[in-house]
């Protein structure tokens, strides 16, 4: 029979993005609070002589299936080869890592399959900025252009919704339409994340400096957000990474199911998930 390994890769949600500083080479300086959602995309791998990749599910249409696609990049960086599938549940250049997540994702179920170490931190980079946060799917401090780590080792049990208004935004020119790239860090100390008003208050104060860029770039962004905030129950909205996503934290489950058919209603055509921090149920 054949082998076969399997990884799920959660969306990745800035709940912070402060831009810091930017390196000679272009890359920004990030400090950014990471959560992961327990909606996610499913990589199934399978031991073969040749690497394939399938893309399935509601959103293949966004995933390339050649060695575009970050699993397949994922499979020549360990030197294997395998028949990968992949499952897309997240929509593509949306501000949720998908692609990073799912690279992520295929180092770990790749190198369950051939039991060989997950290479260096370095190495990862390669893959993408955000590869290496992906890697452990657990609340964590992300700083430098994504490489430096620092995992919290708690969760936040909050209710949320993801909203994404199904518009591409690119990376590269979100940042490019930040006019000031040296802003400030977030502060050294976390609240106790335990405390959810605390907690809350204390995450309304930070920022996602790419999130006035994004929403110049594509309105209906600022837009997602005003419906979210407008929501009963939402007590933060923002935007995740270099957008479209924006999530809303509800107060409680009831409020925010209220809020999630209400904003399925008002915008059949915007993909609107519940979602809870996936820490949690990994931990
Ligand atoms: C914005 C974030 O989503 C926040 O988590 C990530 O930093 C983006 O990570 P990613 O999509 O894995 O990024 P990469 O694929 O490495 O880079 C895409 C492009 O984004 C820009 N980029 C990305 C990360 C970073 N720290 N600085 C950048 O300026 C660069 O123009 C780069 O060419
Ligand atoms: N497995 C993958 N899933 C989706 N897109 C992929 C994948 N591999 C490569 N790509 C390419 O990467 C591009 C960016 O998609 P991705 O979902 O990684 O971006 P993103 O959500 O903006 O990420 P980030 O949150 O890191 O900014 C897509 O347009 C697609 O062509």
């Amino acid at each position: 029979m054949a082998r076969t390994a399997e990884a799920f890769a959660p969306a990745k949600v800035n709940l912070t993005l402060h831009v810091t500083g930017q390196r000679a080479d272009g890359y920004h300086l990030l400090d950014s609070l990471v959560m992961f959602a327990d909606v996610g995309d499913k990589i199934t791998v399978q031991a073969a002589d040749e690497t394939t990749v399938t893309v399935v599910g509601p959103f293949a249409a966004g995933a390339p299936t050649d060695h575009r696609n970050l699993v397949f990049q994922a499979a020549e960086l360990l030197g294997v080869k395998a028949k990968i599938t992949l499952e897309k549940h997240l929509p593509a250049a949306a501000g949720v890592g998908g692609g990073s997540s799912d690279a992520a994702a295929a180092l770990r179920a790749l190198t369950t399959l051939y039991n060989i170490p997950i290479p260096s931190g370095e190495e990862i980079l390669k893959l993408g900025a955000d590869v290496p946060v992906c890697l452990e799917p657990d609340l964590t401090r992300m700083a430098g252009i994504g490489e430096q780590i620092s995992r919290l080792s708690t969760g936040c049990d909050w209710p949320m919704i993801l909203v994404n208004p199904r518009v591409d935004v690119p990376t590269p020119k979100v940042f490019k339409a930040l006019p000031n790239k040296n802003n400030s860090a977030m502060p050294e100390a976390f609240p106790d994340w335990s405390q959810d008003d605390v907690a809350v208050s204390w995450l309304a104060e930070q920022r996602n400096d790419l999130e006035a860029p994004a929403i110049a770039i594509e309105p209906v962004i600022g837009a997602c957000l005003d419906e979210l905030r407008l929501s009963r129950g939402c007590l933060l909205a923002r935007m995740s990474g270099s957008g479209a996503t924006c999530f809303g934290i509800f107060k409680t489950v009831a409020l925010r199911d209220q809020a999630l058919a209400q904003l399925r209603r008002d915008f059949p055509k915007w993909w609107i998930v519940p979602t809870e921090d996936c820490g949690v149920k990994f931990r």
